[in-house]
């Protein structure tokens, strides 16, 4: 990994950007266990009201700083400038061990040029830290769609200093040869790296050096010259979503314990209607028969295999165990989001989800439904790795059972 240059004090930072879903926490998970990572401070946005992310990243002593919610580039000059600003006065005050670098994840829908203008002008932070390069992920199979339908994504991928290709598993090599002619568009000159499961040496990606100015194809030179412009009047540049590209976000809550089956054929029949209008969904959930919750993932169409986490993270100082799922949608109508609401209120119970699958065998949840669970049964419980379900119904008592 490159290390910090002698004769620049100033601390490097890292932008790590890439569309929603592309891997960026996957990739921060890898990265923080490796002993080249010691010293560094992560700083992580997500978009939508409810932060899931900060859960599922390995903690690395007090050097992680969550970003309030709202979106990093649309609040540059308040919550990436505070955040900064209170690293660099407990490093002042020796409240931290030092600090060698700063990655700081930005949200799917962040646009990355008011965050460089940030790191780069605002006159706080461009003394104290200086921007060591945007590494950008892009999801190998959905990556060219993406590329075509949101300006968020043209954006992190034009101001890229390394540009990773994620989930080269999951993709056939047309959608990777799509996705080559559109980055040769967008930019060509940086270096492309395919990386699976997160698994990269951080020396490959960290230290990545900010682009030579002349170098930039001619949209992304229009973007920094916009950014320079802004500079000089000395305001932030607007973000490209700030602008008025209809995205929303809304989170659902479970009070109780979800019927697995039930709730996983409901989550498939939303994803297989709503399909790449809901760019993302993620969440922990509390499922019957379970004592911890159990992360859930899709990026637009594709559901995730669900990682089951030993124990509920404490939110705060108390432990809550509401069960949550946050969407991220993008031109989606009102009365779809009253949709999702209403069905995942209502979920079917294990039977008649079952008989759902039979007439849907396609269902984009279906690696959910292939996952060992716990069957519907408010007394089956789990202790030291065993499953315990210590009811056998027969079928007209289960069907009673279920109907009430
Ligand atoms: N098969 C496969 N899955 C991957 C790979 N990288 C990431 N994933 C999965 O893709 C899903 C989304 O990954 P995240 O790391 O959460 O993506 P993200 O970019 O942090 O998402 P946002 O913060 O919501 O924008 C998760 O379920 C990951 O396990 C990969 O290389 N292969």
């Amino acid at each position: 990994m490159a290390e910090r240059d002698t004769t620049d004090p100033r601390i490097p930072v890292t932008v790590l950007t890439g569309f929603l879903g592309a891997g960026k926490t996957t990739l921060l998970n890898r990265l923080v266990s490796h002993p080249d990572m010691t010293g560094t401070a992560l700083l992580i946005n997500e978009f939508g009201a409810v932060g899931i992310d900060h859960h599922l990243v390995e903690r690395i002593g007090e050097t992680m700083v969550l970003l309030d919610s709202g979106c990093v580039c649309c609040t540059v000059r308040g919550d990436l400038v505070e955040a900064l600003e209170q690293l660099h006065g407990k490093l002042a005050r020796q409240q931290i061990p030092p600090v060698r670098r700063v990655v700081i994840e930005t949200t799917g829908l962040a646009d990355p040029v008011p965050v460089l203008w940030t790191l780069m002008e605002q006159r706080f932070v461009a003394a104290r830290f200086r921007c060591d390069g945007v590494v950008t992920l892009v999801d190998t199979g959905l990556g060219a769609e993406q590329l075509d339908r949101h300006e968020e994504a043209r954006r992190q991928v034009g101001m890229a200093d390394r540009i990773l290709l994620t989930k080269a598993d999951l993709s056939d090599r047309s959608a990777r040869e799509r996705l080559d002619a559109r980055l040769d568009v967008l930019n060509p000159s940086a270096p492309r790296l395919a990386v699976t499961h997160g698994e990269v040496e951080p020396r490959r990606i960290l230290g990545a050096g900010l682009y030579a100015p002349g170098s930039l194809p001619e949209e992304v030179a229009r973007w920094v010259a916009e950014t320079e412009a802004a500079a000089r009047d000395n305001i932030a540049p607007p973000s490209v979503h700030a602008e008025g590209a209809p995205s929303v976000s809304f989170t659902c809550f479970f009070g109780r314990q979800v019927p697995w089956r039930g709730f996983s054929v409901a989550m498939g029949e939303i994803l297989a209607e709503y399909g790449s209008r809901l760019l993302r969904v993620k969440g922990l959930m509390n499922v019957a028969g379970l004592s911890g919750p159990v992360v859930l993932q899709c990026v637009e169409r594709v559901a995730y295999p669900p990682v089951r986490l030993p124990r509920w993270p404490a939110d705060g100082t108390r432990f809550d165990m509401r069960g949550r799922l946050v969407f991220i949608g993008r031109d989606l109508p009102e009365a779809a989001v009253d949709d999702i609401r209403r069905r995942l209120a209502d979920l079917p119970g294990d039977t008649a989800a079952l008989r759902a699958v039979a007439k849907a065998p396609l269902l984009p949840t279906r690696c959910w439904l292939a996952t060992r669970m716990p069957t519907q049964s408010q007394s089956a419980f789990e202790t030291g790795g065993w499953h315990i379900n210590p009811l056998r119904l027969g079928a007209a008592t289960r069907q009673a059972a279920e109907a009430s």
